[in-house]
């Protein structure tokens, strides 16, 4: 059945790399983050406050143009490209060279989208994580999980798991089906959860950090930023998904005395990430 290990402080001390004095933003990685439609500008708000907040040197969003102003307001520090289409995604055409890449939240599922994500699907080499409704769309075109890089991370909800691979009768026959799909693709499963649990091929991780305040709306794409944003500063991809699922449940676990389960939002989660990093280097 492979090693199982629990994701505990150890583990990401083990992980963790210190930022070197002599760094710059150049260095410290260019994550690009894609996503955004008419009315759900702010998960990408979310995903790339969370992608710079969590260390990335350079953060770029891809969005539709009804996003421009949101985008460039809400969060100075990430730069931005639109597609030429006003209420979500046509195409997606960027110049530059980013270290790794956020798909999928708030994209929507128009079709005219789908047929833009399977062509930077053909083109995408580069290191990708893929959450919300890039996966709705892959679970509509199965066929298009071969075009994933190896070791790309995706990140479902349990829905949103569901629709990618079917029910499931029970816990163990759900790792099951995932642990088949994560070694017929070489691909890396963080299943959102109590707890959240990560597959990578016969290796199981279970995050020990985290509480129900996360029940709240652009937590999933807050943390789609902070994995992509680990991934952009050189962290193998297990890693940085180890790390970003940790660093994502602490926030909560930081917070929770002293805001409630109930007044605990997405923003919480960024605003929380610098105590988050200095509890784990303390
Ligand atoms: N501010 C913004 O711009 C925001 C934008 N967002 C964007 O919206 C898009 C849709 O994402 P989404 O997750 O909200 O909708 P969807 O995929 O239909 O799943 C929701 C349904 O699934 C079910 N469900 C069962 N278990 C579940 C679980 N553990 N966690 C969650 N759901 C669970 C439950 O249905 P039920 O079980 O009741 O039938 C529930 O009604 C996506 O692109 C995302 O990025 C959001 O992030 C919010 C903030
Ligand atoms: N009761 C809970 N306890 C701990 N974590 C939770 C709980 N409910 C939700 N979460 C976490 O919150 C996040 C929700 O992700 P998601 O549903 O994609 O949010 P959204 O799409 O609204 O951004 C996941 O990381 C999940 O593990
Ligand atoms: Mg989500």
């Amino acid at each position: 059945m492979g090693d199982f290990c629990q994701i505990d402080k150890q583990e990401i001390i083990k992980r963790y790399k210190p930022i070197d004095k002599y760094t710059h933003k150049g260095l410290r990685g260019h994550a690009l983050i894609i996503g955004g439609s008419y009315g759900k500008m702010g998960s990408v708000v979310l995903a790339s406050k969370a992608c710079i907040k969590a260390g990335a040197g350079l953060v770029t969003a891809y969005i539709p143009k009804c996003g421009y102003d949101i985008v460039q307001i809400s969060v100075p520090e990430v730069m931005v490209i639109t597609d030429d289409y006003l209420e979500h995604i046509i195409k997606i055409d960027y110049k530059l060279q980013p270290q790794a890449i956020g798909i999928g939240i708030g994209m929507g599922q128009h079709p005219d989208t789908g047929h833009a994500f399977l062509n930077f699907l053909k083109m995408n080499k580069l290191p990708l994580v893929v959450d919300a409704d890039a996966l709705n769309i892959l679970s509509q075109n199965k066929e298009w999980l071969s075009l994933l890089p190896k070791k790309t991370i995706l990140t479902p909800h349990q829905k949103e798991l569901e629709r990618l691979i079917g029910e499931w009768n029970s816990e163990d026959e759900k790792l099951e089906m995932v642990r088949k799909i994560c070694i017929e693709y070489d691909l890396i499963f963080v299943l959102k959860g109590v707890p959240t649990i990560i597959i990578d091929n016969t290796s199981t991780y279970e995050n020990t950090t985290g509480n129900q305040a996360l029940a709240t709306a652009g937590s999933g794409d807050v943390l789609t930023g902070i994995i992509t944003s680990l991934v952009a500063q050189s962290y193998k991809p297990i890693d940085a998904a180890i790390i970003g699922v940790y660093l994502h449940g602490l926030t909560a676990d930081i917070a929770y005395p002293d805001v409630s389960y109930q007044s605990f939002i997405a923003s919480d989660i960024i605003e929380t990430l610098g105590e988050a990093y200095l509890h784990i280097i303390a």
